[in-house]
């Protein structure tokens, strides 16, 4: 049962329906599309002045940032990736170049057992991956509310969601633990949005 005036329950439909749509997008066409997401990245001041930047391994459908990687070391910072650790679900950040990515708990591919671990204060700017974004700044995710959990304790990091235009939204429903963003990026526009606090 769904019941619409109940939040978590609008997300699961919200989550159903735009997976969908972005499965739909065919792979040569999520690759170029990735592409302008990775270029309009490059030109936003909150990752351009990231030492350490915090990106994610592509999953299903969702945005490819993996090039991004090797351009922010080319420039002289580093690029952590998320890692799942049993027991809590703040994610930890790991130094990782993509190739050495390993399949992880959830499916999704992280830093093998002896990355080093990079401290949360230590990461500037987090790329974030997402199922729906509102246009006011709000991320849908897949459900288990890791990278919530996680950017509470990481206040001084910038938050840049990343998307297709199709996984846009006007509206998301919000419960108190929701993060905002600071900058969402899509293959056709930024946003910025303000954080009203912390
Ligand atoms: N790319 C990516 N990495 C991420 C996340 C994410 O959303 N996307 N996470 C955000 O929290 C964390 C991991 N959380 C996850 C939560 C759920 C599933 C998940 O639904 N897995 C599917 C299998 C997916 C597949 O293999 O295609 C499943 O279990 O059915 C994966 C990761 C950290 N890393
Ligand atoms: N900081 C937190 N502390 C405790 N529980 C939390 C926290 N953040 C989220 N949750 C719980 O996690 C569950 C999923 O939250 P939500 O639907 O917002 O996840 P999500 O943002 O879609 O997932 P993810 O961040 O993993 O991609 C909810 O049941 C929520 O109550």
């Amino acid at each position: 049962m769904s019941d619409p005036a109940i939040p978590s329950d609008r997300k699961r439909a919200l989550r159903r329906s735009l997976i969908g749509a972005r499965a739909r997008i065919d792979q040569d066409e999520r690759a170029e599309r990735s592409r302008r997401v990775i270029a309009r990245l490059e030109a936003l001041d909150l990752v351009a002045g990231a030492r350490t930047l915090a990106l994610y391994a592509p999953l299903g459908g969702e945005v490819d940032v993996l090039e991004l990687a090797a351009r922010v070391r080319a420039g002289g910072g580093r690029a952590v990736f998320p890692k799942v650790r049993a027991g809590d679900r703040r994610l930890a950040f790991a130094l990782c170049v993509p190739l050495d990515l390993v399949r992880g708990p959830l499916g999704a591919l992280e830093p093998p057992e002896d990355a080093p671990l990079v401290e949360p204060g230590e990461v500037d700017c987090v790329v974030l991956p997402g199922v729906a974004f509102s246009l006011d700044g709000l991320r849908l995710g897949r459900g288990g509310g890791y990278y919530d959990a996680t950017l509470a304790a990481m206040p001084r990091a910038a938050r840049v969601g990343v998307a297709f235009e199709v996984q846009l939204v006007d509206a998301l429903p919000r419960e108190p633990h929701d993060a905002v963003l600071d900058a969402l990026v899509t293959e056709a526009r930024t946003l910025r949005f303000e954080r009203e606090s912390g």
